[in-house]
């Protein structure tokens, strides 16, 4: 069993859509980045590539490549599983937390499941996906943007 850690932080700016695991949230603001600035989508394959020592997800989908502007992060995502799967390695579950002080995004969390098991192609109940607040302390507690953690746990099938 391997395991692997993802965190990852974009600015909330106007005019810009909030894409949480890939569910477009209404909210007065959205996320800033090269992609669609999916904060939670970025952990969560930071996480992933981590857990099988294949780098980040800046050094496969650099933010200097056209290709990569406005990119959607799932299929980014789906691209790691690919990477992952294709070196030996399979997901048994992933964890994720989303830090923000607003929008609230509890009635989003059965959608953004169902999201990440599919992307990952693993049932619904080996994903979790949880926010939180900071209690208005920090960047995320004023607003300024929000940040994401993950981790994933992995086998590996050449052992
Ligand atoms: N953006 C958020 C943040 C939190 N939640 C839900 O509220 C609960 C309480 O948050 P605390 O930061 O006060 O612990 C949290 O457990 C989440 O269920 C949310 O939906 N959206
Ligand atoms: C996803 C990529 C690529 O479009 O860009 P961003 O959306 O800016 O995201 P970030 O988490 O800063 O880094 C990974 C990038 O290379």
């Amino acid at each position: 069993m391997r395991t692997g850690l993802g965190y990852d932080v974009h600015r909330l700016v106007e005019d810009r859509r909030l894409i949480l695991c890939g569910v477009d949230i209404p909210y007065e603001k959205g996320l800033l980045g090269h992609s669609d600035a999916d904060v939670a989508l970025h952990a969560l394959s930071d996480a992933l590539l981590g857990a099988a020592a294949m780098r980040d997800i800046g050094y496969h989908f650099p933010d200097t490549v056209a290709e990569y502007k406005g990119a959607d992060s799932r299929v980014l995502l789906r691209r790691v599983v690919e990477l992952i799967k294709e070196q030996g390695f399979s997901i048994n579950n992933v964890d994720i937390t989303i830090i923000a002080q607003r929008p609230k995004l509890l009635d989003f969390i059965p959608v953004m499941v169902q999201n990440v098991a599919d992307d990952l192609a693993i049932p619904a109940d080996c994903v979790s996906v949880k926010a939180t607040t900071t209690e208005r302390l920090g960047f995320e507690g004023r607003g300024e943007g929000i940040s994401a953690m993950a981790v994933a746990t992995l086998s590996d099938s050449r052992l």
